[in-house]
């Protein structure tokens, strides 16, 4: 928990011990509380050097007792008692210090920090804001712009740039213990400088210019927040050192900080922090897991088409320090794939100010024959299955036996593709989320032939590319384009009852999505979907003439966006699509009077009578549309947990983070409302079945609606697709 220990004989050496990031449990709080006391009243000791075990200074909080009955010390009693001491401290800082971490180092009265360390305020992230004096101490310590900009992003600084912000002392490349306790002797008894170092003691300067920024920052976070509260209530924290004596600063702060910590939204981040953890520990049927099976060593890959997907994959390989072999068919592609992915490189080298990209890493090539040599082969071509296909064959005699081969289609079937090649267990899924080299998910989709090494191989990769990888199991639009196909339903349905494309998006983004679904439509093209249609049988010579416009399958259809396409209107590429754009490739949308009228016309055409939509209506029928999907891909084993899917939705389809995920939102709602919520609409729309609630829904309600890391055990029939 904490060790304490004397070194040159006057110094007492206390090291935070609770592996792996030594956070700060109730029973760490409990000793370092008990072991500084003993520290700061022992009168052999003159000095004290506070350090982590293991090279971790401390990570904070221990999050996993948020939510829970309060226990143990408090923290804020203990970092006055250090500041108060007439002892000099001193912080010797490896690994991180964040969050209570950072907190406890700004009582000392010194910062030492090693070279590789890095320090924030990741609070805003978790729903919360620094609550142990740190939304006071850093303001006093480094001014009210830096410090306002540090706690509402939670944004870490690394050791460098902590020591020219004034938050460390000093940075050192060797031992930072031993340079701890070498200062430490240096200051021992240096009483007056030890005066200004408490920074409880120090008033802000509160100029003009601090109220501007005071003002700015709120304008500018109540903009990036979507709705999420911490962001605004860091900058209260910071007004009140701003404007009030320590005192009642920290008065505030706790007020503050008791407002956020129950809240919602600071469960439903609390919950995102471990779900994108969890997902890295996979497990398949077989038993093979993530900490028992060994990727390969992946040193060359090839990217074979050199599209949008393409080039942000070679991007993201490229800066992960990989060498890429990026093939395409004809040479025209090949000129323009080849300058958009230099141009990529180029400004990312100069936004790092980094003078040279790592062009070196790169082959340009016609021929897939140059794929002889690479360890994993990414397929980023068309989605045709049967040019899939026929590349899957090629590939299979040009590249080595051992060679990955994996696909990045959106959602066709994986294993359609293994059994064309000879090396079934180490084809899968590897669904990156454009823009490629931006986008933080990977769905890694693996079918039932996959081997537990090529899951392991494509999920390490992921990592390596500063990718959040899930796995998911081989299905139609696997986990997210799955669910996002009955969120686009929803969206379509809504216009031709009555709603227009900007009245759904603003409910949408006052919800919280980054963008729209019809402006995001815009944005990839609205021919994406229009192929996977047609290849999918929904529209095309397959139809019988005789089936009406609005039914295909069986159920309700929306042709809203066939005929867009067909008139031309793409979206952003084209100019127009739900939104008019000034020019093709323009990327403000603004209301289309056109669409307006299309719609009227389209209605009056199938004798619809419009309505007016409310808000609620926008968010139930969609988020819950997918949530009852998400239920039955859990049913049907495609994804292992509800975290999954929460993961997937967050990282790649611009779900806000303060909300959870479709499924803990569910949660949040209760299950027994989205129930009775759906049931409702599908009595209104019965030809709409996916609206019909799904079995592992019902059973949860029946069963009382256990927390969302139970849901798994009210599968009925248990079988993975993993
Ligand atoms: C009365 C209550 C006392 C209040 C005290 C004052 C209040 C302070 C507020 C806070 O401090 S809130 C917490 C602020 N800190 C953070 O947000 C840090 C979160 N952690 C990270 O950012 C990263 O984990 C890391 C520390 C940078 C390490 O990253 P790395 O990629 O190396 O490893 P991970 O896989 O992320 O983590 C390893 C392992 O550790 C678990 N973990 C990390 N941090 C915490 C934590 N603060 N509490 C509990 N557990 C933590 C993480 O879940 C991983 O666990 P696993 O089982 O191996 O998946």
């Amino acid at each position: 928990m904490a060790r304490y220990s004397r070194t040159e004989g006057t110094i007492a050496l206390i090291t935070l011990s609770n592996p792996p990031v030594n956070a700060l449990g109730a029973a760490v709080r409990r000793t370092i509380t008990d072991i500084m006391h003993r520290a700061l009243t022992d009168g052999e000791v003159k000095a004290v050097v506070l350090c982590g075990e293991n090279g971790t200074f401390c990570a904070g909080a221990d999050i996993r007792e948020f939510g829970k009955p309060p226990s143990g010390p408090a923290l804020v009693p203990l970092i006055h008692d250090m500041e108060a001491s007439e002892k000099p401290v001193v912080a010797a800082i490896e690994g991180v210090a964040l969050g209570g971490g950072l907190e406890i180092a700004l009582g000392c009265h010194y910062r030492i920090a090693h070279a590789k360390a890095r320090l924030g305020f990741p609070e805003v992230m978790l729903g919360l804001i620094p609550g142990a004096g740190g939304s006071q101490r850093l303001p006093r310590l480094i001014g009210i712009p830096a410090a306002l900009e540090l706690i509402t992003t939670g944004r870490l600084v690394s050791a460098q740039e902590a020591l020219k912000l004034g938050i460390v002392d000093q940075v050192v490349d060797g031992n930072t213990i031993e340079t701890a306790v070498k200062f430490a002797l240096n200051v021992i008894g240096v009483c007056r400088p030890l005066l200004s170092r408490r920074l409880s003691e120090r008033t802000p300067a509160f100029s003009v210019d601090a109220a501007a920024v005071l003002e700015e920052g709120m304008a500018r976070v109540k903009q990036r927040a979507r709705g999420a509260f911490a962001p605004v209530v860091c900058v209260q924290a910071l007004r009140a050192a701003a404007t009030l004596p320590y005192s009642r600063g920290m008065e505030t702060e706790e007020q503050l900080i008791n407002m956020l910590i129950d809240s919602s939204q600071a469960r439903a981040l609390q919950y995102c922090f471990f779900a994108q953890r969890n997902a890295r520990k996979w497990s398949l049927p077989s038993g093979a897991r993530w900490n028992n099976s060994k990727p390969r060593a992946v040193h060359r890959v090839g990217v074979v088409g050199l599209g949008t997907m393409g080039r942000g994959i070679t991007v993201s390989l490229v800066k992960a320090g990989i060498s890429v072999v990026a093939v395409e068919m004809e040479e025209k592609q090949m000129d323009l794939g080849m300058r958009a992915v230099l141009g990529m490189l180029e400004r990312d080298a100069q936004r790092r100010g980094d003078t040279r990209p790592p062009t070196h890493l790169l082959t340009f090539t016609l021929s897939l024959q140059q794929l002889g040599n690479v360890d994993l082969v990414i397929e980023a071509v068309f989605e045709d299955m049967a040019l899939k296909k026929r590349l899957f064959t090629e590939l299979c005699n040009v590249c080595k036996p051992s060679t990955l081969l994996c696909t990045n289609t959106s959602g066709l079937d994986v294993d359609a593709l293994a059994v064309v090649t000879h090396r079934r267990s180490l084809v899968v899924g590897m669904h990156f989320f454009a823009p490629a080299n931006v986008m933080k998910l990977l769905e890694v989709v693996c079918g039932p032939h996959s081997s537990a090494e090529a899951v392991a191989t494509a999920m390490t990769l992921g990592k390596r590319l500063g990718k959040v990888g899930v796995v998911v199991g081989n299905c139609p639009g696997f986990v997210g384009n799955r669910m996002m196909k009955l969120y686009l339903d929803q969206a379509y349905f809504l216009l031709e009852e009555g709603a227009a494309p900007e009245q759904v998006d603003q409910v949408l983004e006052e919800f919280g999505f980054t963008m729209g679904i019809f402006k995001v439509s815009d944005l990839s093209g609205l021919d994406v979907g229009w192929r996977v249609r047609k290849a999918s049988g929904l529209i095309g010579p397959d139809v019988n003439p005789k089936t009406p416009s609005r039914w295909r399958q069986g159920c309700r259809y929306s042709p809203l966006p066939d005929l867009l396409c067909e008139q031309g209107h793409l979206g952003q590429k084209s100019g127009r699509g739900w939104y008019l754009y000034e020019t093709p490739g323009g990327k403000e949308p603004k209301p289309d009077p056109a669409m307006h009228r299309f719609l009227q016309e389209y209605r009056s055409r199938y004798g619809l009578t419009p309505r007016h939509v409310h808000a609620h209506e926008v968010i139930e029928r969609c988020t819950y549309a997918m949530a009852n999907e998400g239920f039955r891909i859990l049913e049907e084993g495609i994804a292992a947990r509800a975290e999954d899917i929460d993961v997937i939705y967050v990282f790649g389809y611009g779900w806000p983070r303060h909300r959870g995920g479709p499924m803990f939102h569910a949660a949040q709602v209760g299950l027994a409302t989205v129930l009775q919520r759906l049931e409702h609409y599908h009595q209104l729309h019965p030809d709409v079945p996916h609206l019909q609630p799904s079995p592992l829904l019902q059973r949860l309600v029946e069963a009382g609606s256990p927390p969302v890391h139970h849901w798994r055990e009210h599968v009925q029939h248990l079988h993975s697709h993993l």
